[in-house]
């Protein structure tokens, strides 16, 4: 398992202690995030992410910005992306069960980082369920509006 990661300045903290939190763990980590914690735009570190996943180069990409906001709208844009924005456990587990998130997005400045690392362990571990899920999922790109 490969996993993106971005942020901005507002998610720098959280971003070293869940790379720590991965690579222990085995999982590499590419990470195209700022490591300073000066104020930069979330774009700039948020669509690498996105054509990471999306090219196949990350299985998974996870993203902060002080809201999750910003963030999670950046990385919507590309057409294979599903970047959900979760402030709770079950949030995450339902993402991964119905929606087969690509993209977890963190809002730091919001959650504590027990809660981040949490949602980084469940998101990670949560399976798509399929089934009914799998037509919704297939109908969200623009293509098929
Ligand atoms: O853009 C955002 C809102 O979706 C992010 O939360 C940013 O991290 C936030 O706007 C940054 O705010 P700052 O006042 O520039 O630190």
């Amino acid at each position: 398992m490969v996993i993106a990661i971005g942020n901005d300045h507002a998610g720098t903290a959280y971003k070293f202690e869940i790379i720590k939190f991965l690579e222990s763990k085995g999982i590499k980590v590419l990470n195209f995030g700022t490591d300073s914690e000066n104020s930069m735009d979330y774009p700039d570190a948020i669509h690498p992410v996105a054509n990471a996943v999306e090219s196949g180069e990350a299985t998974f990409g996870i993203i902060l910005c002080g809201s999750g906001n910003g963030a999670q709208m950046t990385a919507n844009k590309h057409q294979g992306i599903r970047a959900a924005l979760c402030w709770n456990n079950e949030l995450v587990e339902l993402t991964r069960l119905h929606n087969n998130s690509n993209i977890l997005s963190i809002p730091a400045r919001f959650v504590s980082l027990q809660q981040a690392l949490s949602f980084v362990e469940i998101f990670l571990n949560t399976p798509f369920e399929g089934g009914r899920h799998q037509n919704r999922v297939a109908k969200i790109p623009t293509k098929n509006c």
